[in-house]
């Protein structure tokens, strides 16, 4: 596979056949979307592909969730000439802040945090994510962004798996994702077809 190439016709969601699958067993995620962003065309059209349904809406800022929701989150934010606000996984910052616990697909209780002086009401803010399984992560950075009084104004991540959390975000808010409808079941089958040819050529 090269990973630089770059298809003639970039149908919707082409660069999603960069992702590789899980390699080291079940305390992993069943995929790592991060190859993609390797790929500077591949990064550019998911950003965009990302923005798109937000395209007449009014954000003020986008906020990423650590860490690989910060690749996208910057990216977005540099595309649409805002700023970024990192959401951060808890014990990193050394200024006062809001903390929230969660659950994520690992089953482990996590807590992630946010500075207090940025968000406040009336603040618009797209949260960034690299990916939404059962949707715990997005969840708790939705609730310390609403409870320092900002507004989601929209949920964006590569895909939103169709779990009881993913379809509580599309239910509740504006969002968008990268999949294709047709690849949805594979994504949510946590298997690509895709996969078959970063086995036989990797
Ligand atoms: O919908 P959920 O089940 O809550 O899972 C989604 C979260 O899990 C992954 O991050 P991870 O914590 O693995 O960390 P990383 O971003 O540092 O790779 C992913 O990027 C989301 O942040
Ligand atoms: N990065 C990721 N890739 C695939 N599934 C995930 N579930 C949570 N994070 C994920």
């Amino acid at each position: 596979m090269d990973i630089f190439a770059v298809p003639a016709d970039r149908q919707r969601g082409w660069y999603l056949s960069l992702m590789a699958p899980n390699t080291k067993g079940p305390e992993f995620a069943w995929l790592d979307p991060s190859r993609l962003y390797c790929n500077p065309q591949a990064l550019a059209d998911c950003v965009q592909d990302l923005l798109g349904p937000f395209q007449s809406d009014a954000i003020d800022l986008v906020a990423g969730i650590d860490a690989m929701g910060f690749i996208l989150g910057a990216s977005a934010a540099g595309a649409l000439g805002k700023g970024f606000l990192a959401i951060r996984k808890a014990g990193h910052l050394c200024v006062a802040t809001q903390n929230q616990n969660y659950c994520d697909y690992s089953g482990r209780e996590k807590t992630m945090e946010v500075r207090t002086d940025v968000l406040k009401p009336g603040l618009r803010v797209l949260i960034v994510d690299q990916w939404i399984e059962t949707g715990g992560t997005m969840r708790a950075a939705i609730q310390l962004v609403e409870k320092q009084g900002a507004s989601v104004a929209g949920v964006a991540a590569v895909a939103i798996e169709n779990t009881e959390g993913g379809r509580w975000i599309k239910d509740n808010y504006r969002f968008s994702h990268c999949v294709p409808q047709e690849l949805q079941p594979q994504v949510d089958g946590k298997r690509l077809d895709s996969f078959q040819t970063c086995k036989t050529t990797n």
